[in-house]
């Protein structure tokens, strides 16, 4: 019983913190530069996370500290080349993801996204690539549908009260119907010309669960919030049955029609588009269950929706500033020159628009999160040992290196022009907006097709002006989420002014 005596337990614990103590000062994060505190804990970083604002608190740390930053016990994030290739590119896709990524399992069932280890995922991506390689993106239909998309918004704009209207909603419901088309057609969404559609699409992108989701993450017990629940302290749990059964309906209306084709059924209901990627996941030789299927088109499309809508809405607020009134005539220049609907994938102005909107305002601007492999990885000269998590966040490597971004915080799209191949090829290696390696964005090719369309739509024919805000501007500061950010007030505000051209006639 003597064993247990009030000094016997204070010496124990004051033995196992001294223990713990020696052991943080001589882990290889003690090597890394950083926030003192930083080595002993993680609640600084957690704390910023539950803010919103992991995104500006790491960047401000890289500033301070370098290019080598310890985030947190066991977390160092990173800001330069060489750490970018090792951690996304080495073996082709780099490093596993670590458990973050099971926060983006859909349906409770896994995707190719939120799956781990590089095997099952590469086989999973190697079936869908196809799906979003250019040569598919750019299929008549598949492009038709998009530009019916985005001649719908510009419709809209001209058609607004004052010609004035929330870019931010119309934006996102552009970017939804565009996903949907490409993933479901015939069975898209049309949000912008359908307030049903539309409230799905507000359903995912007005999603406010951020602290709970994290706090589920953190401590999987769910003891503190359920503790917190008791008092209301926490938004309710993440709810988009409207989103859930759009794409279960796509589904459904699939899978009966490859049960009548296999029963040897006539049908005269349409099945999904060959360019789609329900016309691939359908294919029963490849056994994936109506579950699975359900959840990989949900993760597609909420993928495709935020990311979409968030760099054009920020992209086209910029370019509505009073400054960026040359950059828009030079861009209607060009889209006035070249006025075929095809070449919108040929215009180099309208790209390095795009490019340095994608520069300031990547919509997945977080750190990336990965593991360092078994026996432990030197990454840009620092030794970390296996199971550290490490990172480097498209924010920051926009942005660190001045020398191949000079004045970084300028929107100036002139820098994706350069005459410099050397300088190009530098800035070209640092664009981290979709990630990189074998686990970057998948639907690259669709975004940026999707953006160029809408924004030749929009400023073939319009000059956007900064709305009427009655007297409150929108805060377009970044409010990180779970893995992407948006702009803080989820509003903007724009004014579409019908250009005239040189013959006095409105175009
Ligand atoms: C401007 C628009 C977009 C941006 C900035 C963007 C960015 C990214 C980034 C940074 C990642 C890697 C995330 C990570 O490693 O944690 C990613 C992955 C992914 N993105 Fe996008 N994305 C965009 C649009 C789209 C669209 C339209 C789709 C269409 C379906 C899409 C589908 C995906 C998929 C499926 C993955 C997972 C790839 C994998 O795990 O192999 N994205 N995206």
């Amino acid at each position: 019983m003597a064993l247990f005596t009030a000094p016997v337990l204070l010496g124990a614990v004051v033995v196992a913190a001294l223990v713990w103590l020696v052991s943080r000062l001589r882990s290889a994060d003690a090597a890394v530069p950083g926030p003192v505190l930083n080595l002993f804990s993680s609640l600084p970083l957690k704390y910023q996370e539950f803010c919103g604002n992991r995104t500006q608190y790491i960047h401000q740390l890289h500033r301070r500290y370098g290019s080598v930053v310890r985030l947190a016990p066991g977390e160092v994030a990173f800001a330069s080349l060489p750490a970018l290739k090792e951690i996304y590119l080495s073996h082709g896709s780099g490093y596993d993801k670590t458990s973050f990524y099971h926060l983006f399992k859909q349906y409770s069932t896994p995707t190719m996204f939120s799956t781990l280890d590089k095997q099952t995922h590469s086989k999973r991506r190697r079936l869908l690539a196809d799906r979003y390689a250019n040569s598919n993106v750019l299929k008549a239909d598949a492009v038709a549908g998009i530009r019916e998309r985005a001649q719908n918004f510009a419709t809209a704009a001209a058609q607004a009260p004052n010609q004035t209207h929330d870019t931010y909603i119309s934006l996102h419901s552009f970017a939804f119907d565009g996903v949907t088309h490409h993933l479901f057609h015939p069975f898209g969404s049309n949000a912008l010309r359908n307030a049903e559609d539309e409230n799905v699409m507000r359903e995912v992108s007005f999603d406010n669960t951020l602290p709970r989701r994290l706090l589920e993450y953190y401590c999987p017990s769910g003891l503190p919030t359920k503790f917190l629940d008791l008092f209301g302290l926490l938004p309710s749990p993440r709810s988009v049955p409207r989103a859930k059964q759009i794409v279960l309906d796509a589904v459904d209306a699939t899978l009966d029609g490859v049960a009548r084709e296999e029963k040897g059924e006539k049908s005269d209901a349409p099945g999904p588009a060959d360019f789609t990627l329900l016309a691939r996941l359908r294919d029963p030789a490849l056994g994936l269950s109506r579950m699975q299927i359900a959840a990989e088109c949900m993760d597609h499309m909420a993928a495709g929706i935020e990311t979409t809508g968030d760099v054009l809405c920020w992209l086209m607020w910029q370019l509505s500033q009073p400054a960026c009134r040359g950059i828009q005539d030079r861009l209607y220049a060009e889209l006035r020159e070249n006025d075929d609907p095809a070449k919108y994938d040929s215009l180099p102005y309208l790209n390095a628009v795009l490019k340095e909107g994608l520069r300031l305002y990547a919509s997945i601007p977080m750190s990336l999160p990965r593991h360092v492999p078994a026996g432990g990885r030197f990454i840009d000269g620092t030794w970390l040992p296996e199971g550290t998590i490490v990172s480097c966040q498209p924010y920051t490597m926009h942005r660190f290196d001045e020398d191949v971004f000079p004045n970084p915080d300028e929107f100036n799209p002139d820098r994706w022009l350069g005459t410099d191949p050397e300088l190009d090829a530098e800035m070209n290696r640092r664009f981290f907006a979709f990630s990189s390696g074998g686990r970057g964005c998948l639907g690259k090719h669709l975004a940026m097709a999707e953006m160029k369309m809408l924004l030749q739509e929009v400023y073939q024919r319009f000059e956007t002006v900064m709305g009427d805000t009655d007297g409150k501007p929108a805060d377009m500061s970044f409010s990180d989420q779970i893995i992407s950010s948006r702009p803080k007030d989820q509003r903007c505000m724009l004014k579409f002014v019908p250009r005239v051209s040189d013959e006095g006639v409105q175009t």
